[in-house]
């Protein structure tokens, strides 16, 4: 069966999109690793599927879950996300930002300046904002995977990967899907990691995790905006360019091991370019987050 698709890419993560208005495509694991796969497929970091949430039964849970309904005429678009193997996860912050503007280039979705798009993923309802450096995303809450380190607030793991003398402590942090963030002293040993082969991180989180090796900035915050550079090794996809969840969890990290030095905006360096991350209190104690960066769409094609 041919199948029209979209490659697009934000901040060098990159994602062959398909439209799937009908809620009929059925795509294998099997399937999705190979269109991923860079030499006998497209080549993609990750596959998403645009689907209405009202057209499938996974979609129609996740509406149910957040109190939604959709119709043909009015539809909330559900961004199935799969990783490069072929396995499925909770989320993806950079792909919203390719999600929302594969939607809105192709007619699927409006959204007019000032305005919001939700978005439905595995991971909750997220919202979608134009800004001046491309989508802002409304990440939800972020979280301790472990709830002790919300007292603690320190290291619950530790990291081992190619390049590192000693495994390292590391912080894990939920974004709807878990991350593992380690702090390196300086941007040397940051370039001298090899993330060919997975990081070993003991013990790992019940689902497994990614991880993010982090480096803050000298000096850290400068005019009241947090800098750090990072590299990730995606669960499911390897080394990629750049993580939205995961920048959003090594600043949230950066920030916790700061100890609450108040600083509420975070560029995080990545090697495809740089996100925005900014965190708003909420009254129950809880913070919010948003990601914010650019995405792309390269080229339209035609798989067989
Ligand atoms: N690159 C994504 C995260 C994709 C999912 C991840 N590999 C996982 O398995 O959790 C992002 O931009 O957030």
């Amino acid at each position: 069966m041919t199948m029209q698709f979209t490659k697009a890419h934000a901040t060098g993560n990159d994602f062959v999109m398909i439209a799937d208005p009908a809620g009929g495509i059925t795509l294998s694991p099997e399937r999705v690793a190979q269109l991923c796969d860079r030499h006998l497929g497209v080549g993609a970091d990750g596959l998403i599927r645009a689907v209405p949430a009202h057209a499938f039964d996974e979609g129609r849970d996740a509406l149910e879950a957040v109190g939604l309904t959709c119709t043909e005429q009015a539809p909330l678009w559900f961004m199935d996300y799969r990783n490069g193997d072929g396995s499925i996860a909770e989320m993806c912050g950079n792909g919203v930002r390719a999600f929302a503007h594969f939607l809105l280039s192709n007619g699927y979705a409006e959204l007019e300046d000032g305005g919001s798009l939700p978005v439905l993923t595995r991971g909750g309802l997220k919202t979608v904002q134009k800004v001046p450096e491309g989508y802002a995303i409304g990440m939800g809450i972020w979280s301790f995977i472990d709830p002790e380190m919300a007292a603690e607030r320190a290291s619950d793991s530790l990291v081992q990967a190619a390049g590192l003398e000693d495994p390292r402590p590391a912080l894990s942090i939920s974004m709807g899907n878990p991350h593992t963030v380690v702090a390196l002293p300086d941007t040397a040993s940051l370039q001298r990691l090899d993330l060919h082969q997975a990081p070993k991180v003991e013990p790992v989180p019940p689902h497994g995790t990614n991880v993010e090796f982090v480096v803050p900035a000298e000096p850290l915050v400068e005019t009241g905006v947090g800098r750090v550079s990072m590299r990730v090794h995606e669960r499911g996809v390897g080394e990629t360019l750049s993580c939205g969840t995961g920048a959003c969890a090594a600043a949230a990290a950066v920030r916790v091991w700061a100890a609450g030095d108040g600083v509420d905006t975070w560029k995080v360096g990545v090697p495809g370019g740089e996100v925005t991350v900014r965190f708003r209190a909420r009254p129950d104690g809880a913070e919010e987050v948003e990601l914010a960066g650019p995405a792309e769409l390269v080229y339209t094609g035609t798989m067989h």
